[in-house]
């Protein structure tokens, strides 16, 4: 029987069947992923096939294969990684203009590294109630900028509800993960979009193991629409990836769309001669915070740094 696992409480799986069912999984028989070295084998969002026994529960058989895997790594001893969530459909990133302000180079960062795991974003604009004039302005420029980009955007106040129902549409059929920092009202959101449950406190929590073995039990919450959010605890982004000079690029759409037209193939944007993305910077074709961004990340990576920032 095949289903989704929706709920990771360390030995036990919770699965959710194809008929509606919930039931309580057991692992059976070795997981050893191609290329992940992992010290859960399964997370929610997998996509299971399951085995029921005579007391009601199932022992899990196969998992299908992930469109994409979100991962923490355990230590920095260990090289092993700790699977987060599975198949995600998309990420909702939540900032604030103010209370606290969001960066755009924290914005950016966090759309390239979305980039380059293929999962889509769409950007919540929180407690718009707070703002005053000029920070409306300046939302209403920040929300012209990555839509035209290709970033869907919504304007909402988790406090009194205005804009809701826009990001309850988006939920309906997807697995979804909400990110942002700290104080941009996460979990006000969250208990906005689903006040049956507290998201403090769910039971979540965390173990330490001689230093060397971490495990978040994370799980989904169903939402109408056959959609699911997931809130896992200390996910503030994606993973770590390596990547080269010329392939920041390929993660910042505009930028990579430009860059058709450089004169070199392997151009960085930076100094080369017949840069089409500096022209189109002077231009005001690409918005001079994103570049920023851009070269920001750059920067970074020759110092090493761009790694330990997520
Ligand atoms: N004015 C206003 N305040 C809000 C809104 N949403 C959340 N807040 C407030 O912002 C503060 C932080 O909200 P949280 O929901 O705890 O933020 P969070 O993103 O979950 O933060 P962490 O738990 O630290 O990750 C709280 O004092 C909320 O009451 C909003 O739409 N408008
Ligand atoms: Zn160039």
């Amino acid at each position: 029987m095949r289903g989704l696992v929706i709920k990771n409480t360390g030995s036990w799986y919770q699965v959710k069947t194809e008929d509606g069912r919930l039931v309580e999984c057991k692992i059976k028989g070795n997981f050893r992923l191609k290329g992940i070295r992992s010290t859960n084998p399964i997370a929610v969002g997998d996509n299971v096939q399951i085995i029921m026994n005579q007391e009601g529960t199932a022992f899990i058989s196969e998992i299908e294969d992930r469109k994409n895997y979100i991962v923490r790594r355990s230590s920095n001893l260990s090289k092993q990684s700790h699977i987060l969530a599975a198949n995600l459909d998309q990420c909702l990133l939540v900032v604030t203009v103010n209370y606290p302000e969001t960066s755009t180079i924290f914005i950016d960062r966090f759309l390239a590294s979305a980039e380059a795991y293929q999962v889509p974003v769409k950007i919540i604009f929180n407690k718009v109630d707070a703002y005053d004039e000029d920070e409306l302005r300046y939302l209403d420029a920040l929300i012209n900028l990555y839509t035209q980009i290709g970033y869907p955007c919504f304007k909402i106040s988790a406090k009194n509800g205005d804009g809701l129902e826009e990001v309850k549409q988006a939920l309906e059929g997807n697995i979804t993960l909400f990110s942002g920092h700290s104080g941009v009202g996460k979990s006000t959101l969250i208990n906005a979009l689903l006040p049956d449950i507290d998201i403090k406190t769910a039971e979540i929590s965390t173990y330490h193991n001689k230093g060397m073995h971490t495990t978040t039990f994370s799980e989904m919450f169903s939402v109408t629409g056959d959609g699911y959010i997931i809130d896992t605890p200390g996910i503030k982004g994606f993973g770590t990836f390596d990547m080269k000079d010329e392939e920041v690029s390929h993660y910042f759409r505009e930028i990579f769309e430009t860059s058709d037209k450089c004169k070199y193939n392997n151009c960085t944007h930076r100094h080369e001669p017949g840069c089409a993305v500096r022209k189109a910077v002077e231009q005001h074709l690409i918005s001079e915070s994103r570049y920023t961004s851009y070269l920001n990340i750059l920067e970074d990576k020759e110092e090493g740094k761009y790694r330990a920032a997520y």
